[in-house]
């Protein structure tokens, strides 16, 4: 390992399929070392699947995706293991385990993925609940806490084992708008103390952009714009526009595509 180029993740000509349903045709982008990158996109242009792709639970038709230098479809079981070892997720809505301990889901994958002894696991797990300002919450449970402290929860889950990379799926779905801003600022810091990287796919525009060094947007199986917040703000391009704007109308079509009207009446 040890590739040190200047990005921590490279995509080249990315093309994924579910069946017929094409997700990606041909991405391309990069996330630099330290940096926080935002994936933005409406619902169902494949940012869940990225997430995928990169740790390797999914494989691409064509083209290529290397973390720290390694390409992702290349590795064998074991380096697999190792890669996501590597890589702290954090999923959509938390997805804390509702019958365990805010300690215990912590714990969690420092018990399923290291030999450390209980005693260690227990200071990691408050080093890990005071970063995100939650200490006194150990003994909590799941349905005991706010969203917002649940989502602060699953992101000292996500950097227990101390990760190169950190992955956020749709962090900031779902919360009022103090939490949000209280993650958003988190994730941003937390990246910056701890040396590492980070992704954040979602369709929050505004809070993403206010933290995130870099942005790709997806649409149609395509990076259709990147570029860094106030770059992608003074854009003029008519995909920008409408995306950062949430405008109903313009180059993203309000309809799924289907058979024509007439046709699905039965009157073609
Ligand atoms: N296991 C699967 N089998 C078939 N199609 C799938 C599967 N998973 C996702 N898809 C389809 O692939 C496309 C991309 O899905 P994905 O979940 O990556 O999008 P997304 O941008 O993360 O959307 P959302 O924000 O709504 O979760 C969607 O059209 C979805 O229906």
């Amino acid at each position: 390992m040890g590739h040190e180029s200047e990005s921590l993740i490279e995509i080249e000509d990315l093309h994924f399929s579910f069946g017929e349903r094409k997700v990606f045709n041909g991405v391309n982008l990069k996330i630099p070392r330290g940096k926080v990158v935002a994936v933005l996109g409406v619902g169902g242009s494949g940012k869940s699947t990225l997430l995928r792709l990169i740790g390797g639970q999914l494989k691409p038709q064509r083209g290529r995706i290397r973390v720290n230098g390694q390409v992702v479809h290349e590795l064998d079981q074991r380096g697999l293991y190792e890669l996501r070892r590597s890589m702290g997720l954090m999923f959509q809505a938390g997805g804390l385990f509702s019958d365990m301990s805010v300690f215990d889901n912590i714990a969690f994958p420092m018990r399923e993925r290291t030999d450390l002894p209980e005693e260690l696991i227990h200071d990691l797990v408050l080093m890990k609940l005071h970063a995100v300002g939650l200490r006194g919450t150990t003994h909590l449970m799941p349905n005991e806490l706010s969203g917002g402290m649940a989502r602060r929860v699953a992101l000292a889950r996500a950097i227990a084992l101390d990760p190169m990379l950190t992955m956020y799926d749709e962090p900031f779905a779902g919360l009022d708008p103090i939490s949000l801003n209280v993650i958003a600022q988190l994730i941003r810091r937390l990246n910056d103390a701890l040396r590492v990287t980070s992704i954040v796919v979602t369709y929050d525009v505004s809070e993403s952009l206010k933290v995130v060094d870099y942005a790709y947007l997806l649409h149609d199986g395509l990076v259709q714009a990147e570029g860094t917040a106030p770059e992608l703000l003074a854009s003029a391009a008519p995909f920008v526009v409408q995306f950062l704007h949430a405008q109903p109308t313009g180059p993203v079509a309000f309809h799924m595509q289907s058979a024509p009207y007439r046709e699905d009446l039965g009157l073609a």
